[in-house]
């Protein structure tokens, strides 16, 4: 079945429909890994947003039962060039149609996602429907125009109660904004005894359940739309060492007194170089991000720019100069991309245990 995907600028790519039939409206965003389709999918951050694959094979290793980063996906479509019918995998257990059918998911297919991805780096994100085409273009396009998208993501994504994902190591409190699984499965791997609790979650809350650490974790849309989270990190910082991924970085950054701004059309890829400022050396990351840390609102905070990305000089990481916190932009749990920087959740945990310690000395 045909169809079609309509931006808010007017232009309209004609092709193939898999997935759901549901007709929706979304941010577009494009990624730009080379494998990956399956986490990328899965990964919460993606919640609102039609995503578009530069790459332009999909599926041809179908859908596995491991690769999963969330329950259900939250993204609310996807564009490629090909979604493969025959994938080839000894993991595989569907096709990515039949994924997608399942999870109320629409894709299309055959689109030039090279040209569409120029556009987007034009023009920036933009504003995009997936419709049938019996569907009138120009009357989409006037009510993308109406429509402001939505601004509750996190609350959408993240767990309505707390839960344990319980190890015999030290307790970690992992703040659920729109957590992939692959940050709780590099605690779980440590041993880390951990608890996730909602969005929403209390300063309070959290130093009740007595943690060695806090995490903060990625999740969707604009940090500033969760200002409960803001000043919970207000409360715990200081008190209880803590590592930010992402949103869970940005979170931090504006608890701490410095800015937030929309980027043109952000990072996503699996391949971004990132400078660690202290020691020289190089990572190649996996990134998923429209906002970033304002560089220029840096100064007369305790913040200190550890990290910056080689390809446009934005901040990747920041630590706290007084406090045990340190927090990254891109993803040191990969899932999906290079595993250059899962050290940083050993290096949090060193953090975490010098904490104990200092705390256990002070009291004999
Ligand atoms: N992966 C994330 O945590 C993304 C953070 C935020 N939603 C952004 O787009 O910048």
């Amino acid at each position: 079945m045909k169809k079609q995907l309509v931006l808010e600028d007017g232009t309209v790519f004609i092709g193939e429909g898999f997935g759901s039939d549901t007709q929706k409206f979304g941010e577009i965003v494009f990624n730009t890994g080379m494998t990956g389709y399956q986490e990328i999918l899965s990964d919460p951050s993606y919640c609102g947003q039609i995503v578009t694959l530069t790459y332009p094979l999909i599926g041809n290793y179908g859908i596995n039962p491991d690769d999963f980063e969330s329950i259900s996906p939250a993204v609310s479509a996807l564009v490629v060039r090909e979604a493969a019918e025959f994938p080839s995998n000894w993991r595989s257990g569907q096709t990515i149609d039949s994924y997608l059918k399942m999870k109320g998911i629409p894709g299309i297919s055959g689109i030039d996602t090279r040209k569409l991805t120029k556009i987007i780096r034009t023009h920036g994100t933009l504003k995009a429907a997936i419709c049938g085409v019996d569907v009138n273009p120009a009357e989409i396009v006037e009510k993308l125009a109406a429509t402001k998208l939505r601004n509750d993501q996190v609350k959408q994504v993240s767990t309505k109660s707390p839960y344990p994902s319980p190890g015999r190591g030290r307790r970690v409190v992992i703040v659920d904004f729109g957590m992939k699984h692959g940050i709780l499965r590099e605690l779980n791997d440590r041993n880390c005894d951990c608890i996730v609790m909602p969005y929403n979650a209390t300063a309070e809350e959290i130093l009740r359940l007595d943690p060695d650490g806090i995490m903060l974790s990625n999740g969707p849309g604009d940090p500033k739309d969760v200002p409960e989270a803001i000043e919970m990190i207000r409360g715990v910082l200081g008190k209880v060492p803590l590592f930010g991924i992402c949103l869970g970085h940005q979170l931090f950054a504006l608890a701490c007194g410095a800015d937030t701004t929309k980027m043109k059309f952000g990072h996503r890829g699996s391949n971004h170089p990132v400078k660690d400022l202290k020691t020289g050396k190089v990572a190649i990351t996996s990134q998923n991000h429209g906002y970033t840390v304002d560089s220029t609102s840096i100064s007369g905070t305790d913040l200190e720019i550890t990290h910056i990305a080689l390809n446009d000089g934005s901040i990747e990481g920041l630590a706290h100069q007084k406090a045990a916190a340190f927090t990254v932009q891109y993803h040191p749990e990969a899932s999906p991309g290079p595993e250059d920087a899962g050290g940083l959740f050993d290096q949090f945990l060193e953090m975490v245990e010098l904490q104990r310690e200092e705390a256990e000395y002070a009291k004999a």
